[in-house]
């Protein structure tokens, strides 16, 4: 039997750009599957930090590269991240710990293939948990199923034929000072935090993810900029629901 086709939206762009904010409130509002695909190389930084192998080492690179490929993340809700289909690390892979040792994990080569494999079959529909109680929409009478995808390779490499690809950007002031202000709210702020300090490690982790030597963080030549820093949350959900409707015409 051959299965529905899923419309895929790429949403990629710089770290606290708006991505997973917007993606999450498209797929509830849409009733479409979503997937953070950061979390997945947190989830790999987090088991190699637990088994005490350094991702900083180029020595590691190899083994790393194996315990990306012998390890399950699933996604139970949203917004859970489960590990070896026993443990909810959710919480435990937002910290600055794992967000300042995964520069070594996203440019291993093993570890993105590994994890590209995963992210096409989770676009596909070959993990249909993923799509649980999600209804997608109707449009011009036709049920549509969807999937939107957050990242920085989601457009270029993982998707390269999504149904539309987003990239969002944002001024580094305004994304540092977003990100203080969620720390704040959620009772994260570490002691000497400032918004200087939250954005140099913004610049300094985008310029990472810019040079790396696989899957580097770009604009796809196809995809449609926005640029969230002097839009509401509810302004850019609201044009990127436009821009899938407007795709869905010819889906
Ligand atoms: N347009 C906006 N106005 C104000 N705050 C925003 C806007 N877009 C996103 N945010 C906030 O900025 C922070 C970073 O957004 P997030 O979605 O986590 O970014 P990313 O997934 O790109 O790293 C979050 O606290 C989010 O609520
Ligand atoms: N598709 C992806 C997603 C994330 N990564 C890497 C690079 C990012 O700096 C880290 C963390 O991504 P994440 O989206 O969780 O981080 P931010 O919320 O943007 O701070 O993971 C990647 O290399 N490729």
């Amino acid at each position: 039997m051959s299965r529905a086709r899923i419309f895929r939206v790429a949403i990629d762009g710089p770290a606290a750009s708006g991505k997973s904010t917007t993606a999450k409130l498209l797929a509830e509002k849409l009733g479409f599957g979503y997937i953070d695909s950061g979390s997945m190389y947190r989830a790999i930084t987090f088991k190699c930090l637990r088994m005490g192998i350094s991702p900083a080492d180029p020595k590691n690179a190899t083994e790393i590269g194996k315990l990306a490929a012998a390890t399950t993340i699933t996604f139970p809700t949203m917004t859970s991240v489960v590990l070896d289909k026993k443990e909810d690390i959710s919480s435990e892979i937002r910290s600055s710990t794992i967000t300042s040792n995964i520069g070594g994990v996203a440019s291993n080569k093993k570890v993105r293939e590994a994890l590209a494999e995963m992210q096409r079959g989770l676009a596909r529909g070959d993990y249909p948990e993923t799509f649980e109680g999600r209804k997608g929409v109707t449009h011009n009478g036709k049920s549509i199923m969807g999937m939107v995808m957050d990242g920085r390779d989601i457009g270029t490499v993982i998707l390269p034929d999504a149904e539309l690809k987003v990239f969002l950007i944002a001024d580094s002031q305004i994304r540092a000072q977003r990100r203080y202000d969620e720390m704040v709210k959620r009772n994260k702020l570490e002691s000497g935090e400032t918004v200087e300090k939250i954005k140099a490690e913004l610049e300094q982790r985008d310029h990472e993810d810019r040079t790396r030597e696989v899957s580097p963080l770009k604009k796809a030549s196809d995809a449609v900029e926005l640029d969230t820093s002097h839009l509401t949350i509810q302004q850019q959900v609201d044009a990127i629901e436009k821009l899938i409707l407007d795709r869905m015409d010819q889906f």
